[in-house]
């Protein structure tokens, strides 16, 4: 997954990165771009002393059950000016379905964000990352969420349309 990361960014081939998707192409900027060589995820790596993507339940820290990020929720786009609030028709927020624990680490985003990955849509804090976008690339595009939940035969979720 990594190279296929590094692949389609380097090569401006379309990349629409879902879930662990989207974590897989922050490690990998991470790594490349920031020369961050041990940046990794809490996941794969507890200790690692760059953990670009962290551990961040909604509920109990300590306790497996209960603890994944789950169903429908909000995320607000932080700009018009991006691939996906076009995609989603200029919406100013999008509704869509999660299914996961880790997530982007709040305090790396300065860091990426000056190396050139913008994350255009966040939840309603400002702290779980839902959306991110490389400018500098046609399309390539993460996302938190999974919009394949709620994709239809003939009525494919929005971020599907942009590849
Ligand atoms: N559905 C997924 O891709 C989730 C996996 C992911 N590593 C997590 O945050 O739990």
């Amino acid at each position: 997954m990594m190279l296929a990361a590094k692949y389609a960014r380097e090569n401006k081939v379309p990349y629409l990165g879902i879930c662990l998707g989207m974590q897989i192409s922050v490690i990998e900027f991470a790594r490349s771009v920031l020369g961050l060589e041990t940046a990794n995820s809490e996941e794969f790596d507890a200790e690692t002393p760059n953990p670009v993507v962290i551990f961040m339940p909604e509920g109990s820290r300590t306790h497996m059950g209960s603890t994944m990020r789950l169903g429908s929720r909000r995320t607000l786009f932080q700009t018009p000016d991006c691939i996906t609030a076009k995609l989603y028709h200029n919406s100013e927020y999008v509704e869509e379905r999660h299914r996961h624990r880790y997530e982007v680490n709040p305090d790396m985003i300065s860091m990426l964000e000056e190396a050139g990955l913008t994350f255009v849509g966040k939840d309603e804090s400002g702290k779980r990352m839902e959306i991110l976008e490389l400018p500098s690339h046609p399309f390539y595009v993460g996302v938190q969420f999974h919009p394949e939940f709620k994709s239809r035969p003939g009525r494919p979720s929005a971020p599907f349309l942009g590849i």
